[in-house]
């Protein structure tokens, strides 16, 4: 019932009990019966007993109305101050829209939320619109056109709002449309709620979510009694157990049994003082592997202190571990043969001395060179000779007794140090030992290869007190029993220290030797064999030293090599050979050519081409008469670029030769694609000729070779008449050996063509 109903129903009732009071209150006195004075007493008494009777219901009815409203206006005061309270408290702002005048209504906390004072008038149908950031505003008035179309219970919309200060905020609108009998939306009313800070957080939430699992530390997180809560993919992925199976145990599952309890009292004791602990710890995987890992700690506390977490990063260190050990191992070993390096051998030596000095033992120092290796590296590639040093090194570490040291000092040099030695006789066994290692070959994929080593010994306290001289000594001792015929060895001497003495004096003279010409060009004669005419001259280098007198090339030329000259003697020697070929030309010599050595370091040099034609037309030479010589063994080491060299100096008409064939284990393929005219033997398959069978066999082998090649074959280092005359009947084309001649001056060889050719120049 209406309150105007309700009022019209008590005036009424009012009425009705007035009327019937009035119309039968005086009926009544009349039926009485009393005086007439009496009976206007009795109206005047009628009338005010009416009027406090009314009066006392009005004013029952008008207090209890009055009380009514009172509690009405307080309930709703109450009511309103919760909401206002609700709202602050909330923070929301509250907003009004009235769909049908179109006012709108912001409360202050909407304009503070844009920044604006809460006198400033946004109460315009478009404000919040306006204020919307461009991407967000066809989503909202979607929305909002569904919510008043009846689609949606509510508008529930998250976007972002334009500040005074330029600044977006992200707020939440949320709000319901009132709606008329027909449905239709008249007024909508709602709040609005700066979520900026949410937003930012769900974002920060979310990266930190993404880190969480993409991390490559594991992560275990665990409450405040120590059980886990939760953990990353990389702890899964680190220990093998997966989220279900440790969420809820401890981290104690993990424990390997390598630490002691007082490691994990002191651990704890460090994250109860501290709030962090950080170390090396080893657990256990799933599998039972035990590995190590970094681990940080730290504690996580509530507003109020409590600690309520652990968490703790992990990162699996095993395989730094790992690269440490290998790096450490590495700085202390060559890493092909993994034997002790110049480093741990210098070490171990120093050591070694002591003890030796201390106990008054000897002890003695092994350089081992193999013999030849460059040759067989250069020929079957550096991966079959990486194989070769590995193989014999691994021969080698076993005939080393467990307390001696067999290091590598690099290339094919290796040392072994042999400690406690009685006498110094005692290390002769030892080195024979690894000479005998050497006399099987070595299988190299399948290729069986023959390799020997060259030995020097230095003894502590004979021939050094100190680890590096005893080490210079032993590579002395090295270098003299290569020199004594390889394959032997040899023991340090007071000798061999004024050789490499010398050589370094050598090595000074030298770099003055060029300057000063001190370098003299010899020539020894090649002969026809079937004839017996001189058909060419090699060219061979001198050095007239001023003290030392005539110094053989295969005594400086190493030196030169060492220091860099030997290509200045190379270039120094082609000019001198194709003057002195011209001026044989110009006297009427019937000389074929002047065979001129060139090294591989010459070779390899990009200017040889430019540098030949150099000396050719510095001597008017046609390059018909220039033959370079290579030796085997460095035209083989070449790569294909050298081929193109080659191929060049071909190109000019320069003929080319391979020197010292026979030693330097030949490809056949690369032999047939080089543009080589002539094959020289080997002086050492000529030596032992005619009475060595293998020899003879070999000799005749490479003949054969060269003429199926359309090569021309030289023989060298023909001393004898039987050599003559075995290799002329081998079909050998052309000798060369001290039998003709030695190796001579200008003068003297000249007058020997003017000897030789004496008939023909009449
Ligand atoms: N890169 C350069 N190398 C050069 C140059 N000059 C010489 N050499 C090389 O030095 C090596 C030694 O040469 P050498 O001492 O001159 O010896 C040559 C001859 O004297 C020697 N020979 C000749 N016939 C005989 C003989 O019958 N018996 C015997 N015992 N020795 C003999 O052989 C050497 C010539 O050898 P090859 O060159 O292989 O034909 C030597 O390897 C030279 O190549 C130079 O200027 N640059």
């Amino acid at each position: 019932m209406t309150s105007s109903r309700s009022a019209w129903h008590i005036s009424l009732i009012y009425m009705v009990v007035a009327t019937l009071w009035i119309l039968f209150s005086d009926k009544v006195l009349l039926w009485m019966g009393v005086e007439v004075i009496t009976q206007q007493r009795l109206q005047t008494i009628k009338g005010l007993v009416f009027v406090v009777v009314t009066g006392a219901l009005l004013f029952y009815s008008t207090r209890h109305h009055l009380r009514g409203r009172q509690q009405q206006e307080q309930a709703l005061r109450h009511s309103e101050e919760r909401f206002d309270l609700a709202l602050l408290g909330s923070n929301d702002g509250v907003w009004d829209w009235d769909m049908v005048s179109g006012e709108l209504y912001f409360s202050d906390r909407c304009k503070l939320i844009l920044g604006h004072p809460p006198e400033f008038n946004m109460n315009q149908q478009d404000t919040w619109l306006k204020h919307l950031h461009p991407e967000d505003r066809l989503s909202l008035q979607a929305e909002l056109r569904r919510h008043i179309r009846g689609e949606t219970e509510r508008l529930d919309h998250v976007h972002r709002i334009r500040r005074r200060d330029g600044f977006y905020a992200w707020v939440q609108a949320r709000g319901q449309a009132v709606r008329n009998a027909q449905g239709r939306a008249i007024r909508m009313v709602g709040i609005v709620c700066d979520v900026t800070q949410q937003k930012l957080d769900n974002e920060r939430l979310q990266q930190a979510a993404v880190v969480f699992d993409s991390t490559n530390e594991g992560v275990v997180v665990s409450d405040s009694r120590n059980r886990i809560t939760n953990v990353n993919n990389a702890f899964c992925r680190i220990t093998g157990y997966t989220h279900d199976e440790v969420v809820g145990q401890k981290p104690g599952l993990l424990k390997s049994g390598w630490h002691d309890e007082l490691f994990y009292r002191e651990m704890w004791e460090t994250l109860a003082h501290t709030g962090s602990w950080q170390g090396e710890i080893w657990n256990r995987r799933k599998d039972g592997e035990i590995y190590p890992q970094w681990q940080a700690i730290n504690t996580v506390k509530d507003s109020s202190g409590k600690l309520t977490h652990y968490v703790a990063v992990f990162s699996d260190i095993s395989v730094l571990k790992q690269s440490r050990q290998e790096i450490d191992f590495l700085a202390h070993h060559d890493p092909l043969t993994r034997l002790p390096n110049r480093l741990l051998l210098t070490e171990r030596l120093t050591n070694a001395l002591v003890r030796a000095k201390r106990r008054e033992h000897r002890l003695g120092l092994i350089f081992i060179d193999l013999d030849r290796f460059k040759t067989v590296n250069d020929s079957l590639g550096h991966t079959a000779g990486d194989e070769l040093l590995r193989q014999a090194a691994k021969r080698m570490s076993r005939l080393c007794r467990e307390e001696d040291t067999l290091a590598r000092l690099g290339g094919d040099e290796f040392v072994m140090l042999v400690e406690n030695l009685a006498e110094t006789d005692d290390i002769t066994p030892i080195a024979q030992r690894l000479q005998r290692g050497f006399a099987r070959p070595f299988d190299i994929n399948g290729q069986l290869i023959h390799l020997s080593a060259s030995l020097g010994m230095s003894i502590f306290p004979e021939d050094g007190q100190e680890g590096g001289e005893l080490l210079t000594n032993a590579d002395a001792a090295v270098t003299q029993a290569k020199q004594n015929g390889r394959n032997t060895y040899a023991f340090y001497t007071q000798a061999l220290t004024n050789n490499a003495r010398l050589q370094m004096s050598l090595q000074a003279d030298l770099h003055r030797a060029i300057k000063l010409h001190q370098l003299q060009v010899f020539y020894q004669p090649q002969i026809d064999m079937h004839s017996g005419r001189v058909i060419a001259l090699e060219a061979l280098v001198r050095w007239q030293h001023p003290q030392r007198g005539l110094i053989p090339p295969a005594e400086f030329l190493p030196v030169a090599q060492h220091v860099g000259l030997l290509i200045p003697i190379d270039e120094y020697v082609l000019q001198q050979a194709c003057l002195q070929m011209r001026q044989w030309l110009d006297a009427g010599y019937p000389l074929t050519c002047v065979a001129v050595n060139m090294s591989g370091s010459t070779l390899e040099r990009g200017d040889v081409v430019s540098n030949v034609k150099k000396a050719l037309a510095g001597a008017n030479l046609p390059a018909a008469h220039l033959e370079l010589e290579l030796t085997e063994s460095e035209i083989m080491q070449q790569d294909d670029r050298c081929i193109d060299t080659l191929d060049a100096l071909r190109g000019m008409g320069v003929r080319l030769s391979i020197d010292d064939f026979g030693t330097g284990y030949s490809s056949l393929l690369r032999l047939k694609r080089l543009p080589v005219d002539t094959l020289k033997i080997d002086r050492g398959f000529i030596n032992d000729l005619p009475g060595s069978a293998n020899d003879s066999a070999i000799s005749r082998a490479i003949i054969a070779l060269g003429q199926s090649l359309q090569m021309s074959i030289v023989a060298e280092g023909i001393e004898t008449q039987a050599q003559h005359d075995l290799l002329r009947e081998m079909k050998c084309d052309v000798g060369q050996g001290y039998l003709y001649s030695k190796p001579q001056d200008v003068t003297t060889i000249t007058a020997y063509l003017l000897d030789h050719f004496s008939a023909e120049l009449k």
